[in-house]
């Protein structure tokens, strides 16, 4: 668990964060939304303590971060930015072993990290271990990014716009990625974002930012619902509701009996995508299939209607 209590950071007259306080579940995915200047990159970076907050205190299970040493910040939380901040002139797995290297880990540890976290992000070690970051592609160097901030096996990974410079086709399936890999290894994530659809994908919770001030903290579909202010409310975009609320939930969870003509959908399916399929095909109704295949039923038109209408 992350206690934000009563943070601020102000650099000499400007207040940048001001009285922040929120509290993070363990093994959920916060995401940090705002305008540009609304202190986002500012309040995740005094999680780790690379930004040192003017007041306030940030407690990681309990044990306040500023009584922390800095090995074992490092060991606990995982940092991955825009960019990735590749070290140029080591090889890829040599930037993995970055954290276990200065955590004085034994080569058989680190050589066998290296190795895991390289076919967890898909990358082929005979091919990929001994290059260097100028030889991979964007999407690649975003996935050792995250591969090196995770090899401490920190319980909490901040991001910082960590897929901004990546392709909308790479940048879906790194999301995606991310959320099997935040499931297999229950990592607590805190991932700051200007894409309103990416924080809708991805977060249990949305903090809003505004002005340096917390504006809003809650489930996606409460901002949807009962927005705090107008600015909450600006950012979602009236007329995105319905849509953001479809794209919350999957296909599966949206599963009805009975039966249906054409293409089964994956049950991950978000139920936005189904919906657009189904507005597409001209379908009432098509059939959802769990990962191995089988049936599970069918989505309908009227059923994520209803779905897409205001909460109750
Ligand atoms: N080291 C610094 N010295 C002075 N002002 C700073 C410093 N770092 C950040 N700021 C100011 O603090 C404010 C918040 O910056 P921050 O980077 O946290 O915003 P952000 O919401 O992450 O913005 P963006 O989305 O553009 O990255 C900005 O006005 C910025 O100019």
């Amino acid at each position: 668990m992350i206690e934000i209590d009563g943070i601020t950071k102000r650099y000499d007259d400007n207040t940048v964060v001001n009285n922040v306080t929120m509290t993070i579940e363990p093994r959920t995915v916060t995401v940090i939304v705002g305008t540009s200047g609304s202190g986002k990159t500012t309040l995740l970076r005094m999680i780790n303590r690379l930004v040192e907050p003017t007041s306030g205190t940030i407690r990681l299970d309990g044990e306040d971060n500023h009584t922390m040493p800095g090995y074992e910040l490092r060991r606990r939380i995982g940092y991955a930015i825009q960019g990735h901040g590749l070290f140029p002139h080591r090889t890829v797995a040599q930037n993995i072993a970055t954290v276990p290297v200065l955590l004085g880990w034994d080569r058989a540890r680190i050589d066998a990290k290296v190795a895991e976290l390289l076919a967890l992000f898909q990358l082929d070690p005979t091919l990929f271990a001994a290059r260097f970051p100028h030889e991979l592609s964007g999407g690649q160097q975003q996935r050792v990014g995250v591969a090196r901030a995770l090899a401490a096996e920190p319980n909490v990974l901040l991001m910082d716009e960590p897929f901004g410079a990546l392709d909308p086709i790479i940048r879906a399936k790194a999301q995606a990625d991310l959320l099997d890999i935040q499931r297999l290894l229950k990592t607590t994530i805190v991932l700051v974002t200007h894409d309103m659809d990416e924080a809708f994908h991805l977060a249990d919770k949305i903090a809003v930012m505004d002005k340096g001030e917390l504006v809003q903290y809650g489930a996606p579909a409460e901002l949807v619902k009962n927005p705090a202010t107008e600015f909450v409310e600006t950012l979602i975009g009236a007329s995105e509701r319905p849509f953001r609320l479809l794209s919350i939930e999957t296909a599966g969870e949206a599963v009805e009996p009975g039966t249906a003509d054409g293409k089964p959908l994956p049950e991950a399916t978000s139920q936005r995508d189904a919906l657009s399929e189904m507005l597409w095909t001209g379908r009432h109704a098509l059939p959802v299939a769990a990962a191995d295949g089988r049936i599970l039923g069918r989505v309908t038109l009227e059923g994520l209607t209803r779905r897409a209408a205001k909460p109750q």
